[in-house]
């Protein structure tokens, strides 16, 4: 899997962090959301560095997802200060932080049932590079091809490359959903619940894959697994009615007893 990190084609060499000068991939000042009354999100300070893999864990509504739609753009900050990479992105639109190199997952699939698991990640290439949304026929030595197939290798499909979405196993169109959250470089991935709905076997799998993803490409991980969350991360955050009230390595997070408490005590076996 080593060789996983040698992947030019696909823009994932980490050129791009290199000269970048600055220590944090993500720095989030005083972060709130509200709905209406309600505060998904409370004054959320946080900084993830560049090629940290980051777990974000809490009960249900403790505001997980309202952060990653505050730091994707999806539904901007009512209040407060998001940088990538050194920049203040915080009211910029969600596909310039993609520009950027930022890239998420959504709970729910963003695939194209009726193409194959070759053509997703294709399309995937092709919309975050400039030629965006061509379908004209690609020639063999196409470069998005070729970081199409890459992909394919990295997320662990090469045996279904050619099969169309819907006949996929569950498990396979997630770690598809994970490929195509790889497309063009990014610098620093969102993934929402990536082990939801998955067996035992299916689980193993995604470990795998998320550990062997090149080193340089930052993540954070919604994930209510602990099994799952605490093996593929270097630090966690955890949160509690739109705040964070503690953070630590997944050891440290493993034992605390207020976690065990709030967290294991949501509900979520
Ligand atoms: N679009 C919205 N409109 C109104 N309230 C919302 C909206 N999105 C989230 N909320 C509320 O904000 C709070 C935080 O929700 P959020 O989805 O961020 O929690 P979460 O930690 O991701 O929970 P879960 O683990 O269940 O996904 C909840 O009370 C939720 O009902």
């Amino acid at each position: 899997m080593a060789e996983r990190s040698s992947l030019s084609a696909t823009g994932l060499s980490g050129a791009r962090l290199s000269g970048a000068g600055v220590a944090h991939a993500l720095r989030l000042e005083g972060v709130s959301r509200h709905f209406g009354a309600l505060v998904a999100l409370d004054a959320v300070d946080l900084e993830v560095t560049a090629g940290e893999r980051r777990a974000v864990l809490g009960s249900n509504g403790a505001g997980k997802t309202t952060l990653f739609n505050a730091i994707t753009g999806d539904f901007p900050p009512t209040a407060g200060r998001i940088q990538f990479f050194g920049e203040d992105v915080t009211s910029l639109p969600v596909h310039e932080r993609i520009r950027r190199g930022l890239r998420r997952t959504y709970q729910h699939s963003l695939l194209f049932r009726g193409l194959s698991v070759l053509d997703n990640l294709y399309l995937a290439v092709r919309g975050v590079s400039r030629g965006r949304y061509s379908f004209r026929r690609p020639r063999r030595d196409d470069a998005a091809l070729r970081s199409a197939r890459e992909l394919v290798h990295l997320v662990h499909l090469d045996h279904v490359a050619g099969t169309v979405v819907a006949n996929l196993a569950y498990g396979q169109q997630r770690q598809l959903e994970i490929g195509m959250a790889l497309a063009g470089a990014p610098r620093m991935v969102l993934f929402d619940e990536p082990a939801a709905g998955l067996s035992a076997r299916e689980r193993r799998e995604l470990i795998e894959i998320l550990r062997s993803l090149p080193r340089h490409i930052g993540y954070i991980i919604i994930e209510h697994d602990l099994d799952v969350a605490l093996r593929v991360v270097d630090r966690v955050t955890m949160m509690h009615n739109g705040r964070i009230f503690k953070e630590g390595t997944p050891g440290e997070i493993e034992n605390d007893p207020q976690v065990q408490q709030i967290y294991l005590g949501g509900g979520h076996g």
